[in-house]
């Protein structure tokens, strides 16, 4: 669910949790990071690993000021924004306070709703349930598709043209499909070696 309480200029935000934890997923894969976790998410995936997000009422609105003072008690000089969606909402206000502060921006996006923000990467995972925007496909530095089924292989491909050349390309398990689908996608990637594989890594090493 989407709060309409939020103010359009981004100053507040409804935030689930903050951590400082390693880049688990994707390009930046071990790299120490400050993750931001923002509420609110109506993509509806069946199998998201952070439904207690999706509703964006239960979250605190917070001063995004005060999470970019957060943010830089940390050595790495890197936030992950993530969530929920984070794209729902107008994270220009976020973003640049970051980059004033000398923080690098990274985001989780589905990309369903329109680019907002300034960023040093973004990751694409996009979902059949809403359609990623044009705009965030083109500004997308890698391509992170979830495996759930022998099908979404076919799927990924169709958005891996959609890609600018040269862009990353990854998938990944779903968690709870990970026992089956690691093994096809081992095979796909020997097959198709443009794309890499991306684990889950955190889970496995037991850490946010
Ligand atoms: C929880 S989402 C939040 C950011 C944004 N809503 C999105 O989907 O990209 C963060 C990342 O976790 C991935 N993810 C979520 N649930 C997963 C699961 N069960 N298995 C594997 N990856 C998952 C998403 O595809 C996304 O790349
Ligand atoms: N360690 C760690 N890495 C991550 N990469 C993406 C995550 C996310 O939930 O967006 C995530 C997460 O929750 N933890
Ligand atoms: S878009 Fe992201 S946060 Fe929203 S339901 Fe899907 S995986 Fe979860
Ligand atoms: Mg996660």
């Amino acid at each position: 669910m989407i709060s309409n309480e939020v103010p359009t200029d981004g100053s507040l935000l409804p935030l689930m949790e903050e951590f400082y934890t390693i880049q688990g997923e994707g390009y930046h894969t071990g790299k120490a990071a400050y993750f931001i976790r923002l509420g609110g998410c109506d993509v509806g995936c069946h199998w998201c690993d952070v439904k207690e997000s999706w509703d964006a009422n239960v979250h605190p609105l917070t001063k995004a000021d005060t999470i970019i003072d957060h943010a830089a008690q940390y050595p790495a000089k890197t936030v992950v924004i993530t969530g929920g969606e984070p794209l729902i909402y107008n994270l220009d206000y976020l973003t640049k306070g970051l980059h004033k502060a000398g923080i690098k921006t990274f985001m989780e996006t589905s990309g369903a709703y329109p680019l907002s923000g300034e960023w040093d990467w973004i990751c694409l995972s996009p979902k059949k349930f809403k359609a990623p925007l044009p705009e965030v496909i083109e500004a997308a530095g890698e391509l992170k598709v979830i495996v759930f089924n022998k099908s979404d292989f076919a799927w990924g491909e169709t958005y891996a043209k959609q890609m600018p050349a040269g862009k990353k390309l990854y998938l990944q398990p779903e968690w709870s499909k990970a026992q089956q689908m690691t093994p096809l996608i081992i095979d796909y990637v020997k097959a198709h070696p443009q794309w890499e594989i991306s684990l889950q890594t955190h889970k496995y090493l037991n850490i946010p």
